[in-house]
């Protein structure tokens, strides 16, 4: 039966969908398989000390049926002493033999894969981090999680025990055959003349199978995501008090997936019954003519002793089979998913911190020329229709219009995080094109509507705008941000966690947090997406002069709600369905009377 796990992984409990075993799946594993090359030393040691000891544990029905044919005085086996002292003796020192392989083997197997499953969860990882945004928008999170998480587990357990045991189990198989054949070929006849039967109709059986358990594991995937988005979005489900929808859309999907499970364990245990009657069924058929046999005198009883344990080494593994290729299905389907992230195409960015340093400057000139654009999702819904502007160095602009007018996207592509389909973003006049991705984010901050704290301290939350700040530029840019006293007032001061196990912090100072990063960034262009929620006045008063020190002889892009904010700007841009509209300052806007801006400017003042 197919081994305990012996390594770090902890695909148990996690049911995985198998793959189809084909040629061209076997050669996608192949390609992860590469990953052993720089282990491929050990790797081979391990493979041979394994099947070393698969042939080792093959020796011992010999010396049993030695030992009990010599007791009865007869010498049967040539190879093996005449006494029984002799034969225990050989036999003690294989098996010390067979527990030092053993040890080696277990060692270096869980070695190469521990150390190639790092290296592949490590590109993994950073093929995950550099892929671009499109890419995260057709996908849940915790759906990728479980491809570095659970795929690469059942990778794990295949590289360290699913792949040995399989070789073990046919060495012992195979093995057997052959030792069996030279007791007497009569009763390995008779063995296999009801294997191949049984094999057919295992397979099949097994297909069948496998059909339930991947609906039970879809189904499984749907309530764990019931669970996720429940538990993410938990302050929506209590304030609409939908806690008896989500109890009850929970209980239904579980329901379904345990009736599948039981579905499934019908035919599995029906699938076990068989495996048990006939493999073993079978065996004592075969044993029972074993005994004619040696009722004839065409064998010795030792002899009959050995065939028997090898039909019972053959049975167990025949027994071991469908559950280790069930295992290795599921490390191919694993393997294909995981696969899919490292085959596709990531963004330009660096994953080595000594390539970041900004190589072209920008001093922050920015322009957009007639540019359209539709998220790849969405190709058909033109999100941005014709818009430009241009931002001089050190301007500030504000983007105004309704929600969904395409103001977030703008920022998005400033950012790069999209490509326009057609049109030209020109950073001091070249296009974005002419520049490094690094170069481009490397000198854009953005302060966004939802802050979003790491779970570490304050310092490396504030950090993380230039990871190579010291404490006293970190300190420095608190305090131009209006940062400084409350984070001094905590008694952990800067080490104070915050986060879901730390300190909450209110929306305003999640805000000056999200400014001192900025600072220490020191972007040339910043794009600030205003928070939607108002602050308390205080709050809000700190706020602003905090944005005021960090958009100061810089370009900044402010996405605004309230308009009350952004009477200052060199230019407003208003924009709806995707267009810019209107575009002048405040004062020019507010002389069109018909204008959507003194419309807005309007509806904000009745509501103020
Ligand atoms: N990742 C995405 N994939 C597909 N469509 C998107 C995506 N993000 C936004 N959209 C769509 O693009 C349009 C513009 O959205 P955008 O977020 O830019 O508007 P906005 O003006 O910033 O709105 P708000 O003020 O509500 O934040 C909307 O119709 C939205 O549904």
């Amino acid at each position: 039966m197919a081994r305990k796990q012996l390594n770090s992984g902890n695909a148990p409990g996690v049911e995985l969908a198998k793959a189809k075993i084909t040629r061209e799946s076997l050669g996608n594993v192949a390609r992860l398989l590469t990953y052993l090359k720089p282990y491929r030393g050990k790797f081979v040691a391990a493979l041979f000390f394994l099947f070393l000891s698969s042939l080792v544990g093959l020796a011992f029905p010999s010396f049993i049926g030695a030992l009990i044919d010599t007791a009865q005085g007869k010498h049967t086996n040539s190879y093996l002493p005449g006494t029984i002292q002799g034969i225990l003796m050989l036999a003690f020192a294989v098996l010390a033999l067979q527990a030092v392989v053993s040890y080696f083997r277990i060692l270096w197997f869980v070695n190469v894969a521990e150390r190639s499953l790092a290296d592949i969860r490590r590109d993994t990882y950073f093929k995950l981090i550099t892929l671009p945004m499109n890419f995260f928008s057709n996908r849940r999170v915790g759906e990728l999680n479980s491809r570095i998480s659970a795929d690469l587990s059942q990778v794990q357990d295949t590289l360290t025990t699913t792949i040995a045991e399989m070789l073990r189990q046919l060495v012992l198989f195979v093995g057997g055959i052959v030792f069996m054949a030279i007791i007497s070929k009569k009763l390995v006849f008779a063995l296999l003349l009801v294997l191949p039967v049984m094999i057919v109709f295992a397979v099949l059986f097994g297909k069948f199978i496998k059909k339930i358990s991947r609906q039970a594991q879809d189904k499984m995937a749907e309530s764990n995501s019931i669970v996720e988005e429940t538990l993410s979005g938990i302050s929506n489900v209590k304030a609409f008090v939908n806690e008896a929808f989500e109890a009850t859309r929970y209980k239904n999907t579980i329901r379904e997936v345990a009736d599948i499970a039981i579905k499934g364990a019908k035919y599995r245990g029906m699938f076990v019954s068989f495996i048990v009657l006939c493999v073993f069924g079978s065996v004592l058929g075969v044993i029972g003519y074993g005994c004619v046999l040696v009722s004839q005198h065409e064998i010795t009883f030792g002899e009959l002793l050995k065939f028997s344990l090898y039909a019972m080494f053959l049975g167990s593994s025949l027994g071991s089979f469908p559950e280790l290729f069930a295992n290795l299905q599921k490390a191919v389907g694993a393997s294909e998913r995981v696969l899919e992230i490292l085959g596709e195409q990531g963004e330009p960015v660096s994953i080595t911190e000594k390539d970041n340093a900004v190589k072209q400057k920008i001093t922050g000139n920015l322009a957009f020329n007639h540019i359209n654009f539709a998220y790849p999702s969405r190709p058909e819904v033109e999100v941005l229709n014709q818009v430009s502007f241009e931002a001089k160095a050190g301007q500030k602009i504000a983007i105004v219009g309704p929600s969904g007018s395409g103001k977030s996207t703008t920022a998005g592509l400033i950012l790069q995080f999209y490509h326009p389909q057609s049109g030209e973003i020109l950073f001091d006049g070249k296009p974005a094109s002419a520049y490094s991705l690094t170069d481009i984010r490397n000198q854009i901050a953005i302060v966004p509507q939802d802050v979003m704290l790491f779970g570490g301290t304050i310092l490396e939350n504030i950090a993380y705008g230039k990871l190579t700040a010291t404490k006293a530029e970190i300190i420095e840019a608190a305090k131009r941000a209006n940062a400084h006293d409350f984070i001094s007032a905590f008694p952990e001061s800067y080490e104070t966690v915050v986060g879901e196990r730390g300190v909450k912090l209110s929306g305003g100072q999640r805000q000056r947090i999200a400014i001192a990063r900025a600072l220490l960034k020191n972007p040339s262009i910043l794009i600030l997406d205003e928070a939607t929620s108002s602050l308390d006045s205080e709050s809000e008063r700190l706020v602003q002069e905090a944005l005021e020190e960090l958009m100061s002889g810089r370009t900044s892009i402010i996405i605004a709600h309230r308009l009350s904010t952004i009477r200052e700007a060199d230019r407003i841009l208003v924009m709806e369905k995707g267009q810019v509209i209107e575009s002048g300052t405040h004062q020019e806007l507010m002389r069109s009377e018909q204008g959507l801006y003194r419309y807005l400017s309007g509806l904000q003042f009745e509501v103020q």
